[in-house]
């Protein structure tokens, strides 16, 4: 792609960067002649569609030969390796080839299957059996394991009614023999249960939308949500599925292409391509994949049986599973040739692409809309985009409609006019494309192991546009929490909002996160618009603190800021206008009351925000050798930061950054974050060499800074609520039972019913809170 933008000639490349919307049709026009013209961009057309030259067809050959390796694998005991190499042979086994007279996509679920039983992943191992039987209804040696593996699953009924069509299909006699003597041994025991194999659909909601959401103009943010009624926190305001979604490449081996959730190690490939992998058949058909189709073989053998096991047979080899029967995004369909392009082009050029063939298939012909203009009735800047980018988009947009014209063949026309259109739908996704994420907890460590040493993070793992969902403006102060169940978008009320008030949602940064600079550079980068929301607009206290400096006077509580901080700050007073988050402070008389009035009373504040100046009393500070007292002590903290990463604490390390700390004290506002950061880490490091009771003071101190930062009620506190919990119920401290319910008041705020879901530790820490009360 580099090769292809450099050639683009110097003079069409400045009229691009220089372009606004109004020029697109123009500039799309040029680039499109100069590489009709092009031997280059022909060549890397063909590369990215032909089907033969590339790697994401399926291949008989290669198929069985790795199914040989899963074999040897299989033989020696090695049922990991055997599992690795069915799966990878699955992905590009064709549907329609037969190894020794069986149906190879068949053979391969079954012997896939037989490495799950050995591995102990039964119901895995009972749904590989189940999608051997239904390419291949007829496939006794797939009933016979299945039988083993319900038997396994203590499913005995189902297990008996397995053997018996086994039994029905069976020609060989010694086969006969085998399954009849199994079939001797489970009808001799006792226990007859019937099957509970229905997987928990945990993620099925029935809570109902609550709110009437209105879409009104704001003066300063374009378009915006605000509520025509009053809203209760943690009421859910907003349910979508996305228009289009796309998994991102680096999650491919790892999470279902159509849920995104995990993959389970009984993976399903696509029936067509060997590039997504899904976590079941019901995602495969979903996102536009063929129905398994069934091998007409033997079927004649499965006739005469008695109603009950015809009934039986019926519901293991045709579940109702089919495109036919379940409504489908179909979004990979047109992806699903074989060719490279839709592996190596970027997901957000292969999501235009999905989003173009959507609008298309939703026109009833199918073929071009006249009226295509306007695709998804959403804002984009693409006048701000720098000129990297906007010659990006022209390059991507071209191809793209090169790559999609072999499967619309001529319906798509190359012209200015559709190319101008992807361009547009780029810029669109740039704007209100979402992060889809999920949550990863730290070391690989599993949910209920978590401990104070454990941290959640969310992991984006999809792009996707929900058009509901990109109304609603960013806040650096949000009111409103997204997140996401599966594809599916969920919008929370985090505090109660008053009717008429915006609606707002933050797309990344917040207040007590990053400070106002930090956070304005991201969404200045990102999605190209200056920040306007009242966290960046109004003096709020956490953005004077963050990283603030003390005063050199000893009992001063005033704050220091440096020269970046302070050219913001002083920046929000132009819009000072009363009553704000600061001047609530002042009448509390705690240490935030404190510094709030030491801001507004004892100084003439709308000439104090002077870098290297006490807001409060007007002391001069030198940052710069504050700055380097800090760097000295860092060094300790960041050994004791790796000591804990190794989990090995040696007890001086933790002594150096104590006396580190109190250096931090001495330079650093006793609000400013990375105090609460480094307390963080000393908790850590004192629960590991089992000082618990000053593992809880540090955890305690940390959390008393970040709700000074964040809030009380803020998701963070709830995530610290947590580490502090686990260390008082290893103490047995009844204590652990308030944190837990207030971290569990909070997590409700963000995530109402479905906080269990997404936090499974939470379900545990709230067992262990009630055998403590
Ligand atoms: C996902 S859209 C939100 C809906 C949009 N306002 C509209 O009219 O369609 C994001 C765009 O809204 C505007 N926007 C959202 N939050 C903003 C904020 N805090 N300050 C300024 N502009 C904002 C910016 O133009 C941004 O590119």
């Amino acid at each position: 792609m580099e090769k292809l933008k450099s050639v683009v000639p110097e003079t069409l490349k400045q009229k691009i960067s220089e372009s606004t919307t109004d020029d697109l049709h123009s500039t799309s026009s040029s680039l499109l002649h100069f590489f009709q013209t092009l031997p280059l961009f022909h060549q890397m057309v063909r590369d990215l569609t032909d089907p033969e030259m590339a790697l994401c067809g399926k291949n008989k050959e290669a198929a069985l030969e790795t199914k040989a390796k899963g074999n040897e694998c299989f033989s020696k005991g090695d049922y990991s390796s055997a599992l690795h190499f069915y799966s990878q042979a699955l992905r590009i086994a064709p549907m329609d080839v037969e190894d020794k007279e069986k149906n190879l996509v068949a053979t391969l679920y079954l012997n896939r299957a037989s490495s799950l039983h050995k591995l102990g992943l039964f119901l895995e191992s009972l749904r590989d059996c189940s999608r051997a039987l239904i390419v291949s209804p007829a496939y006794a040696k797939a009933w016979f394991w299945r039988a083993r593996v319900n038997s396994s699953l203590g499913n005995h009924e189902d297990a008996i009614n397995d053997l018996n069509v086994s039994l029905k299909i069976e020609t060989s006699l010694s086969g006969k023999r085998q399954i009849e003597s199994e079939l001797n041994m489970l009808l001799g025991q006792s226990r007859l249960r019937s099957s509970p194999l229905e997987k928990p659909n945990n993620e099925s909601s029935d809570e109902r939308l609550q709110m009437d959401l209105q879409c009104v103009s704001t003066t300063t943010k374009g378009r915006g949500m605000v509520s025509s009624t009053d809203i209760p926190l943690a009421s859910l305001i907003h349910k979508e599925d996305p228009y289009a979604a796309i998994l991102l490449k680096h999650c491919r081996e790892t999470h279902c292409a159509f849920c995104f959730n995990e993959l389970p190690a009984d993976t399903v490939p696509c029936v067509s391509c060997s590039i997504p992998v899904y976590c079941s058949l019901k995602c495969q058909v979903q996102a536009g994949g063929q129905d398994f189709p069934k091998c007409k073989e033997k079927y004649e053998s499965l006739e005469h049986l008695s109603d009950d096991l015809e009934r039986y047979i019926r519901n293991v080899t045709s579940p109702g599973i089919s495109s036919s029967n379940i409504e489908h995004a179909a979004e990979h369909k047109h992806e699903c040739q074989g060719m490279h392009w839709p592996a190596v082009l970027p997901s957000d050029v292969v999501l235009a692409g999905r989003i173009l063939v959507k609008h298309i298939e939703q026109q009833s012909s199918g073929g071009v809309d006249p009226k295509i203009h306007g695709i998804l009735d959403l804002c984009q800047n693409y006048g701000k985009l720098s000129p990297e980018t906007k010659l990006e988009f022209h390059v991507y947009s071209i191809i793209l409609l090169h790559c999609l014209q072999q499967f619309y063949a001529s319906n798509l026309p190359s012209n200015s006019a559709m190319t101008s259109e992807i361009i547009m739908l780029l810029s669109k996704i740039r704007v209100n494309s979402m992060a889809v994420v999920r949550m990863k907890y730290s070391d690989g460590k599993q949910p209920l192991d978590y401990d104070v040493t454990s941290s959640v993070e969310q992991v984006q793992v999809a792009q996707a546009v929900y058009c509901g969902g990109s109304l609603f403006n960013h806040s650096c102060q949000p009111n409103v929490h997204a997140y996401f169940l599966s594809r599916t978008l969920f919008i929370r009320a985090t505090e109660n909002v008053a009717a008429g008030s915006e609606l707002e949602l933050s797309y990344g940064p917040q207040v007590g996160e990053w400070d106002c600079s930090e956070r304005r550079k991201f969404l200045e980068d990102r999605y190209s618009f200056i920040c306007q929301c009242s966290g960046c607009a109004q003096l709020n206290l956490s953005d004077l603190v963050h990283t603030g400096y003390r005063c050199i006077k000893p009992n001063c509580f005033g704050v220091v800021l440096d020269s970046c901080v302070a050219k913001y700050e002083q920046e929000k007073l132009k819009h000072f206008k009363g009553p704000n988050s600061l001047q609530e402070y002042m009448v509390s008389d705690d240490n935030i009351g404190r510094v709030a009035r030491h801001i507004f009373e004892q100084t003439d504040y709308r000439h104090c925000f002077e870098p290297g100046c006490c807001l409060s009393c007007g002391s001069s500070c030198d940052i710069r050798a504050s700055q380097k007292t800090i760097s000295g002590a860092e060094i300790y903290i960041q050994r004791l930061q790796d000591a804990v990463a190794s989990g090995e604490i040696a007890t001086n390390l933790i002594t150096d950054a104590l006396k580190s700390m109190d250096i931090l004290r001495i330079v650093l506002h006793p609000f400013n974050k990375r105090i609460a950061e480094v307390e963080d880490n000393i908790a850590q490091a004192f629960y590991l060499i089992g000082e618990l009771q000053a593992a809880v003071d540090h955890c305690q101190a940390s959390i008393e800074i970040l709700e000074t930062l964040y809030g009380e009620n803020h998701i963070v506190i709830g995530n610290e609520l947590i580490k502090l919990a686990s260390i008082r119920h290893s103490m047995g401290h009844k204590s652990a039972a308030n944190d837990t319910s207030r971290m569990v008041a909070i997590f409700s705020r963000y995530y109402g019913s479905h906080a269990d879901i997404i936090f499974p530790h939470l379900r545990y820490l709230k067992r262990e809170a009630s055998s403590l009360v």
